[in-house]
């Protein structure tokens, strides 16, 4: 589909650094699918007015999909949602005290008409929102589709193979 150093289809970003070992797990799928993409820290409460220009410069950046990890009061998603019609994805990342529920509570419980497209919390649910990613642009890409159809088929074989210890 593209080089690595084309322009990014997908923006993968997250409220903190502290986020990236969850979040790398979004870029890794990426990377397996040779998706071109960009990873930042961006904070809706630390940096509103850097969030406000990146949510609405993304669509004429070429940005087709944008995958978002905060955790606790995980308003970046729905704040970047706000401000751009590129689909937004969001994964809660596990919270220090409440274990990310109440990242998936704040990121979910959007009002009408301005969604986000809520993840589980954690690690699988940072790769199913790459992977959803990767959907959306294989949509309209007939190698890409090809290649999330043969992940689909190594997955099955995988857990055909699954033995038990008996
Ligand atoms: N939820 C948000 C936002 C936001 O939503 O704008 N910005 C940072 N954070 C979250 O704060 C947590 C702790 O951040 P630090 O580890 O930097 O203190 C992180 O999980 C981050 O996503």
């Amino acid at each position: 589909m593209s080089t690595p150093s084309a322009a990014p289809l997908v923006g993968v970003i997250m409220g903190s650094s502290s986020d990236w070992d969850v979040m790398q797990h979004a870029v890794a799928m990426l990377k397996e699918f040779g998706v071109p993409h960009e990873a930042k820290v961006i904070s809706a409460h630390r940096m509103p007015d850097q969030m406000f220009a990146y949510a609405e410069a993304a669509r004429g950046r070429g940005l087709r999909a944008i995958i978002a990890g905060a955790g606790g009061a995980a308003h970046l998603p729905g704040m970047v949602a706000a401000k751009t019609i590129v689909p937004v994805l969001g994964v809660p990342v596990p919270s220090k005290y409440l274990r990310g529920e109440d990242s998936l509570l704040s990121i979910v419980q959007m009002p009408k008409g301005i969604p986000v497209s809520t993840f589980a919390i954690g690690e699988a649910g940072a790769a199913n929102a790459a992977l959803t990613a990767i959907a959306i642009l294989a949509t309209t890409d007939d190698q890409l589709a090809a290649r999330l159809q043969e992940f689909r088929a190594r997955q099955t074989q995988a857990a055909m193979d699954m033995a038990l210890p008996t």
